[in-house]
């Protein structure tokens, strides 16, 4: 065990990532041209046509991966300091998979208006803003507020990579066990900002049979919840208004899936559901149950680590959304194009190869960035939100923004 945590170490002894130059400058006349006098030329085209930063700067190929600290995985409110190891990790992912330059940028600040303020700010230098690990509910207006307010790319990662990741499995899970969006009954765990944005996600996949639990139990119509994102919640959700325990809400269920902390369901939970169970436990980084207690009991287990089968990640989705919006400079990621993100990932396994414990590409399939690149750009063209690139055949009423 110590060896691993040394090896662990070992790979973060002073950080995970570093800045390269493209080209180096090996000559005082190759100062001349990429540092002062020759830079100001450049300067100035860009002062005189500042969307020309897409084509003079680092900005059409970067993103920045900003976090406050205060839902770090599972781990909660650790700080921006602590949250670095995460972020860092993500820029490495974006790079490694997608080609996409990303970095870590970790607040010390909690306040909303503070965190948009200093995320408009900084938005020249960037093509695309990823938030990552800010707590709910203050993530939902932090996002609402920055889409309103910038015109590039704003994904909130726990919300919208989870969500197009879960409908990933879902599609692929339900084919396995020969079940209906429309029939089943998903218990979700964990009303944050995965939670939200995965019940949303999934109710336009056609899930009607929807019932979300947090740490007082279903959220169901008839209460004055402080948080309003959950009245909301209960309106569009649990269409039999259930109320009661985790255990008590999960009995029948033909699809748990957690979004919340470590060991909060039973083997007795995962008993008393449905024939042919699917349980997607992805919180990290321990999940809602210990898969090898999960496993026997269960059809379909998954889960957000990568030391297990079926990983339900973000990872499968944040690189390859980004690498479709800045191909194709898209304004926005919209649900269309999460939607298509969604589809691309589940379809990256055919048929043939789908199994129980195969429901879910590996995040080394190069056909999963290639395929959601793909999608997105499809479908931001669709709904006139791409800018720039080539249009994909057979889409007739493009209209640029
Ligand atoms: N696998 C993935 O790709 C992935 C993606 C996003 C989040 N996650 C995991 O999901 C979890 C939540 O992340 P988030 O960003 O939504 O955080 P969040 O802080 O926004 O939301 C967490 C929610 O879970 C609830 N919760 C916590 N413990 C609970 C319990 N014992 N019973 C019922 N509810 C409980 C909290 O009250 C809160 O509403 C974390 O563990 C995170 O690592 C996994
Ligand atoms: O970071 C991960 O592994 C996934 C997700 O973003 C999380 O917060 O748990
Ligand atoms: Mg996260």
């Amino acid at each position: 065990m110590s060896s691993l945590l040394d090896e662990i170490r070992e790979l973060h002894a002073g950080g995970k990532m570093e800045t390269l130059p493209k080209k180096p400058i090996e000559s005082m006349e190759g100062l001349s041209k990429v540092y002062t006098p020759g830079v100001a030329e450049i300067c100035m085209e860009i002062a005189n046509d500042p969307a020309k930063a897409y084509q003079l700067t680092i900005k059409k190929n970067t993103v920045a991966v900003v976090s406050d600290g205060t839902a770090v995985l599972g781990l909660g409110d650790i700080g921006p300091e602590a949250a670095m190891p995460v972020m860092e990790g993500k820029a490495v992912l974006f790079k490694q998979f997608a080609g996409v330059d990303a970095f870590p940028i970790c607040l010390n600040t909690k306040d909303p208006d503070e965190i948009v303020q200093i995320v408009k700010m900084i938005a020249p230098a960037f093509g695309g803003i990823n938030l990552e690990d800010i707590s709910s509910p203050r993530c939902f207006e932090i996002e609402r507020r920055l889409k309103e307010e910038l015109d590039i790319p704003i994904f909130h990662d726990d919300q919208h990579g989870t969500a197009v990741v879960v409908l990933a499995g879902l599609v692929n899970a339900l084919k396995v066990c020969g079940k209906k969006m429309e029939d089943v009954k998903v218990v979700f765990a964990g009303i944050g900002a995965a939670g939200m944005a995965c019940s949303r996600m999934l109710l336009k996949a056609g899930v009607r049979n929807l019932i979300g639990v947090d740490r007082q139990g279903a959220i169901h119509r008839g209460v004055e919840y402080s948080n309003p994102h959950w009245t909301e919640y209960a309106n569009m959700t649990n269409p039999h208004n259930l109320r009661g325990s985790l255990s008590e809400v999960i009995v029948g269920a033909d699809v748990f899936i957690g979004v919340s902390g470590p060991d909060l369901l039973t083997v007795e939970d995962i008993q008393s559901m449905a024939a042919d169970p699917i349980v997607f436990a992805m919180a990290n980084p321990k999940p809602e149950i210990d898969p090898a207690l999960a496993a026997p009991f269960v059809r379909v287990l998954a889960t957000g680590r990568s030391d297990f089968p079926n990983q339900i990640n973000n990872v499968l989705c944040f690189p390859g959304i980004f690498r479709g919006a800045l191909d194709c400079h898209a304004t926005t990621i919209n649900e269309e194009m999460k939607l298509a993100a969604g589809l691309a990932i589940a379809d990256a396994i055919s048929s043939e190869e789908l199994t129980e414990t195969y429901i879910i590409p590996n995040v080394f399939n190069p056909q999963v960035v290639q395929k959601v690149r793909e999608a997105v750009i499809r479908a931001a063209w669709e709904t006139g939100v791409a800018r720039a690139g080539e249009k994909p055949a057979g889409i007739f009423h493009p209209e640029k923004p």
